[in-house]
């Protein structure tokens, strides 16, 4: 089995604050891998680590052997917010259009192949006929729909999702988890989620970070097994922003 991104030992503060501590952690290429964990636990933050928009203190990120920087093309990022703004009121194609920057000539233009992956990816993220509106124009789930699309355009090998459903509602969200399950047939998948239940009918492994990686499944995974994490690095480790179980979920 090959190995997509792989984190040694790697630990990171804000300021003096210790965010991520001794994570050692490997995606292969056909996981699908589960994060969670309670608020402010440091799942966005490993994420960015994984897409080199964060250096790690210490300890190494290797995204296909290489550093995630000369890897990030090969890297699909739906990050939990976004802002869009209204002065400036790009469409929802160029939006996904601007997946392509890094993978083609930008200067040039866009080529047809661009314009086609393009549409491929808002036609998978069901949003194609939205295509002409301005992002300013489109509620919270259609946004998010659209940088999944987006991500999608620059045909990544693992995708990275941060909280994808947060605003989806449960129609599209059926949508997704069909996308999703289809999207694994293809690439690598780390979804970070507060959604039990999607997580559990999603992922084939899952991780739970609360500072440290306190569990790392490798079983199947269930809701009942994902609530049981979620208790666990909660009571082990302590942490002010989430001191109860239930807080988290
Ligand atoms: N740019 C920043 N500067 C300083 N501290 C930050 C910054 N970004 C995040 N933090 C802090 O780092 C910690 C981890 O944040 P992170 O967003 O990674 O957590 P999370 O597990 O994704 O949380 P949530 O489930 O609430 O989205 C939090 O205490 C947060 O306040």
């Amino acid at each position: 089995m090959a190995t997509a991104i792989a984190l040694d030992n790697v630990s990171f503060s804000y300021d003096d604050r210790l965010i991520l501590e001794n994570i050692d952690l490997t995606l292969d290429t056909s996981d699908f891998l589960g994060i969670v964990g309670p608020n402010g636990g440091g799942k966005s933050t490993l994420l960015k680590m994984m897409l080199g928009l964060l250096q790690p203190d210490s300890g190494q990120v290797r995204v296909f052997g290489r550093t995630p920087e000369q890897a990030r093309t090969r890297l699909g990022y739906v990050p939990q917010f976004a802002t869009f703004d209204s002065a400036f009121p790009i469409s929802v194609k160029d939006t996904v259009l601007q997946g392509r920057l890094g993978k083609t000539r930008a200067l040039l233009g866009y080529s047809r192949h661009d314009l086609e992956i393009a549409e491929q990816a808002m036609r998978e993220a069901d949003i194609l006929d939205l295509r002409k509106h301005p992002m300013t124009a489109l509620s919270g789930g259609q946004r998010q729909r659209v940088l999944i699309a987006r991500a999608l355009a620059c045909e990544p090998d693992v995708l990275l999702l941060d909280e994808p459903t947060a605003n989806i509602d449960p129609h599209h969200g059926e949508n997704f988890f069909d996308l999703l399950h289809h999207l694994h047939e293809r690439i690598a998948i780390v979804l970070v989620s507060h959604d039990v239940g999607f997580i559990s009918r999603c992922v084939t492994r899952v991780a739970c970070l609360n500072r440290t990686l306190v569990c790392h499944s490798t079983s199947p995974v269930d809701s009942e097994s994902i609530k049981h994490l979620y208790a666990t690095p909660v009571s082990m480790v302590h942490h002010d922003t989430c001191l109860d179980a239930k807080d988290c979920l």
